[in-house]
């Protein structure tokens, strides 16, 4: 199995920090390149300077020699100079030119006469030489002319000792500035390290997440379609997942998720990739070798989650709902390929969940109808294509009349009689099932209100409550609106909550039903057996009736283990304090299984199926009068 990450381009971050210690050394060199030549030009007018003070000192010290021609004094005057270590040869002449003294260093050659413009710039700078004139003035005027050639070896030493300074300062600043950068280098690149692992690995399994799963399956199409070949898509939801988060909690879920994720990555082969990509969701890219087995690994992925897992000293068992396509068959691109491994995966958990389903067109068939049943419900409502048809519940001591499950009907103008089993479900998904829900709730009040006040007595109606509607935090409050607009005694309504949708979230049903109990609603368990079916929970539940689903119902007496089942509820419900009701009940032989096992009340089609108003208003009349 695949789960590393793709080469990456070459980074940005090193081309950078190149970049900035290139511009960096640019700069420092540039600045001290400035340094040197600022050191140069400030040593050379310090030389000129101290040369002239030095020619003028001679210049003065030299007038009374130079009007009286005393070479002698002249020459010692000139031989100061020699202190100076910078000054290889100087001389002093007449105005006519005349040498009157001169020094000279060992083996350097004789200043001569200076030309005029020397002597009137004052200095002139060769490569290796300075030579400097200097006019002597008497009481009348210039008299003489002090002439000096100094070395600039010294000079140039010293340029070169503060050019070595401050090249290795700046080679010292960065190589210091190459240790930060680095270092910083490496800390940004174990953040940067650490920040891709959070945005492409799930931090609870360990496998890459939904946007990794992205990447990796634009990398696998994008193959496909330069080289050829398939690939196959698989995506895994997790039955029941949510139960098992509710009831042992989120760290036993994580526990769960992590362990069923070990599992899968075992079964699969080296080029398979595995992500999660949703709460309790996984999605499998299986390579173009392996595409046409999708069924084959479906098949695998189930049989490896069918072994109970042991958590925290629980078994739990999970199952899996797994949805496939298979590139380019199935989708041009990415989001068509997801989307239609979805559909089938939802068909697949529409079927019983622990099973897979390829995905073919029919499903888009399927999904298209769902949207056009959709469009139409909306506009349902308001043009009063709704309405209830109610079910006698009948008690099996006497037989008497005991409530009524309000039941909805919806008559499209083109689509027909559309029956509840096909619309309640797209309701429930689109969230329409809220209004809807809402108006069941306040028709099935007002009704009972109805038939009191047309003098048939009062009755209690049961009505349907959808998962949806259990989370609507308006619910609550409008069922008690609908029960005072009524003028309806609490205990008259009763709210069917099937197993499952109270399982979905057992703590906040918990709560919800207490609620409505505390408002003294009555409440029932619809469907009982065919969710999660353990009465341990049911204790959690303040409920006062539970309802057998007709399949259990069906196939009594005869089927040994439905008539187990079926005894076994009634007894059960019975120890907890609960009234039983059987739905689905046909035959005088179910009537008569259901009595014998203590059954409370009955509802079928054996005593009446659902019918409109106004043919309850009969059945109603008929009590009246049996009891008179
Ligand atoms: N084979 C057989 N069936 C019988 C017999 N007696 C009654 N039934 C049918 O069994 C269903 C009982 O309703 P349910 O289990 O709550 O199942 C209901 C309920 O889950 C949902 N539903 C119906 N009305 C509402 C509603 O107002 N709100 C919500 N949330 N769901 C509703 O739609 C489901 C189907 O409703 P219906 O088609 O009316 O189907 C009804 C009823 O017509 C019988 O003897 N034999």
């Amino acid at each position: 199995m695949n789960n590393h990450s793709s080469p990456r381009a070459p980074r940005l971050d090193r081309v950078m920090t190149v970049a900035n210690l290139a511009s960096a050394g640019a700069a420092l060199l540039f600045a001290s390149v400035l340094l040197i030549l600022l050191q140069f030009l400030s040593l050379r007018s310090a030389m000129v300077e101290d040369m002239r003070v030095q020619m003028r000192i001679i210049g003065d010290n030299s007038t009374a020699a130079l009007m009286f021609h005393d070479r002698q004094a002249s020459k010692e005057t000139l031989e100061a100079l020699s202190a100076s270590p910078n000054v290889s040869a100087a001389g002093i002449f007449t105005l006519s030119g005349a040498p009157l003294a001169s020094f000279a260093r060992d083996g350097a050659e004789p200043v001569a006469m200076p030309a005029a413009w020397l002597i009137q710039d004052g200095y002139r700078f060769g490569w290796r030489e300075l030579e400097l004139a200097h006019r002597i003035i008497g009481n009348d005027g210039p008299i003489g002319v002090v002439a000096v050639r100094a070395s600039l070896a010294q000079l140039h030493a010293r340029l070169l000792g503060h050019a070595g300074l401050t090249l290795s300062i700046a080679l010292s600043a960065m190589a210091l500035a190459y240790l930060v950068v680095s270092r910083m280098r490496r800390v940004v690149k174990t953040a940067e390290a650490h920040l891709d692992y959070l945005a492409h690995i799930d931090p609870v399994t360990g496998l890459p997440n939904r946007h990794a799963f992205n990447g990796r399956l634009e990398t696998a199409l994008r193959s496909i379609d330069l080289n050829g070949g398939s690939v196959g898509l698989l995506l895994l939801d997790l039955d029941n997942f949510k139960i098992v988060n509710d009831t042992l909690g989120h760290q036993t879920g994580d526990d769960l998720l992590k362990a069923a994720a070990r599992r899968l990555m075992e079964i699969l082969r080296s080029g398979d990739v595995i992500c999660r990509i949703g709460g309790d969701e996984f999605a499998i890219i299986i390579d173009a070798m392996h595409a046409a087995h999708g069924d084959a690994v479906a098949e695998k992925l189930l049989n490896a989650l069918a072994t109970p897992f042991e958590i925290d000293g629980h078994e739990i068992y999970v199952s899996g709902s797994i949805g496939i396509s298979t590139y380019p068959e199935d989708g041009a691109d990415m989001a068509a390929l997801t989307r239609n491994a979805d559909t089938a995966m939802y068909q697949a958990k529409g079927k019983g969940k622990n099973t897979f389903e390829r995905f073919h067109p029919d499903l888009n068939q399927r999904a298209q109808k769902r949207m056009t049943l959709e469009t139409n419900l909306r506009k349902a409502l308001d043009r009063g294509e709704l309405t209830l048809h109610y079910q006698p519940q009948v008690s099996l001591r006497d037989g008497r009349l005991v409530g009524l499950e309000a039941l909805l009907r919806w008559r499209h103008p083109e689509l027909g009689l559309v029956s509840p089993a096909e619309f309640i479900p797209v309701a429930e998904e689109s969230g329409l099932i809220v209004p809807i829900g809402r108006w069941v709730v306040h028709t099935a009040c007002r009704q009972v209100a109805a038939w009191r006040d047309a003098g048939l007595g009062d009755v209690h109606v049961c009505v349907n409550l959808s998962p949806r509607q259990a989370r609507d935090p308006h619910m609550l409050h409008d069922t008690v609106m609908a029960l005072r607009e009524a003028g309806m005694r609490p205990q008259q309504l009763e709210l069917e909550i099937t197993e499952t949708v109270l399982m979905e979230n057992v703590h906040a049903n918990v709560e919800l039903l207490h609620r409505l109990q505390r408002e003294g609603i009555r409440l029932s368990i619809d469907d009982f057996g065919t969710g999660y079916s353990s009465m341990a929970y049911l204790k959690r539940f303040p409920i006062d009736q539970v309802k057998i689903d007709r399949t259990f119902v069906r196939d009594i007496p005869g089927d040994g283990d439905d008539e187990a089942i079926t005894t076994a509820i009634i007894a059960m419900a019975h120890s907890l304090g609960l009234t039983v009701v059987a739905e689905g009940v046909e035959t005088e032989a179910q009537l008569r299984f259901l009595r014998e096992a203590g059954c409370d009340t009955m509802q079928g089609y054996y005593f009446a199926e659902p019918r409109p108003a106004d043919a309850i208003a009969v059945l109603l009349r008929e009590r009246l009068a049996e009891r008179e």
